[in-house]
């Protein structure tokens, strides 16, 4: 598996230690960046990110500013994008399991490493269900083409 993972100024710490967990787990890792904690703005590497799952350069796509929301606000812009904002496990889970999620996002000012990390093997252990979800995820995919 490959993911593509990017954050801004306020999580590039949290970033490196979610890039070690995920290279503990014999993942591949694009580090989109940025490598200094100079202030910088997020839509620039939630559109890098974006752009590397939206090329199936990568299955998926971590993002992590201060709360998560610009990241998503970001990232959701992208056709085929279904970025989620997650603070518990439970949420990354039921993202992936309802929504098909392809970037996950959360905050390094509001979830700490250890539960950060909990919610990133939560979305990736779990599967899309498809079933009763397919048509709301198709009227998802409509809405990227009629807006
Ligand atoms: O959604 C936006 C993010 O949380 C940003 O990380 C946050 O706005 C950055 O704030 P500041 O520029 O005050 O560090």
């Amino acid at each position: 598996m490959k993911i593509a993972i990017g954050s801004d100024h306020t999580a590039v710490d949290l970033k490196s230690e979610i890039i070690d967990y995920l290279k503990s787990l014999n993942i591949d890792v694009i580090d989109c960046g940025p490598q200094s904690k100079e202030r910088t703005h997020y839509p620039i590497y939630a559109h890098e990110v974006s752009t590397l799952v939206q090329d199936q350069k990568v299955e998926y796509g971590i993002l992590i500013c201060g709360t998560g929301v610009g990241m998503s606000i970001a990232a959701n812009k992208h056709k085929g994008i279904r970025a989620v904002v997650c603070s518990d496990t439970f949420s990354a889970k039921a993202s992936k399991q309802h929504n098909d999620s392809n970037v996950l996002c959360f905050g390094a000012r509001v979830v700490g490493t250890e539960l950060a990390k909990d919610i990133v093997e939560s979305f990736l252990k779990a599967s899309y269900e498809g079933g009763r979800h397919q048509q709301r995820v198709d009227m998802l995919n409509e809405l990227d083409h009629s807006l």
